[in-house]
């Protein structure tokens, strides 16, 4: 599959997944998807709860559902929302990525609107804390 094909199989699979979303408190539903180096797709929905703070977003419930499953090396990811521009993933759901991934890791963000950002792990988060600093 080309590098194209990737991304745009792994955007309508977060899209799919974002329909699962549970979202009650903020309505704002987003999906992951995301490729192993073994070849498996994974993907994943944000999951909300009335004690706000233990949200898990879409793209953490889909890498722990990859590493549960012992898949823990990721190939590609693409996440989406209804968001005016591609979506942004959140600070915390960058640095679960990059534990994951390479820093040339592609990843696709895109929206409801079909905008697309293609960049990667090391783009979204540069200077990563890393197990090579511990
Ligand atoms: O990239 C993102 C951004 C936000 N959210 C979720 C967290 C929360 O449930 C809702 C609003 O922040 O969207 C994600 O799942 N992924
Ligand atoms: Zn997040």
């Amino acid at each position: 599959m080309s590098h194209d094909a990737l991304g745009q199989a792994l955007m309508i699979r977060a899209l799919a997944a974002r329909e699962k979303a549970y979202a009650p408190y903020s309505k704002f539903h987003v999906g992951a998807a995301l490729q192993t180096t073994t070849g498996e797709v994974f993907d994943g929905c944000n999951i909300e709860n009335c004690s706000y703070g233990l949200t898990n977003c879409a793209e953490r419930t889909a890498i722990f559902k990859a590493v549960s499953e012992g898949h823990a090396k990721i190939s590609a990811l693409a996440v989406a929302g209804d968001t005016d521009g591609p979506i942004a993933p959140c600070g915390a759901c960058r640095q679960v990525i990059a534990e994951f991934a390479e820093k040339d890791t592609p990843v696709w963000l895109t929206n409801l609107k079909g905008d697309v950002q293609q960049t990667t792990v090391g783009v979204l988060l540069p200077g990563a804390f890393d197990a090579s600093d511990l």
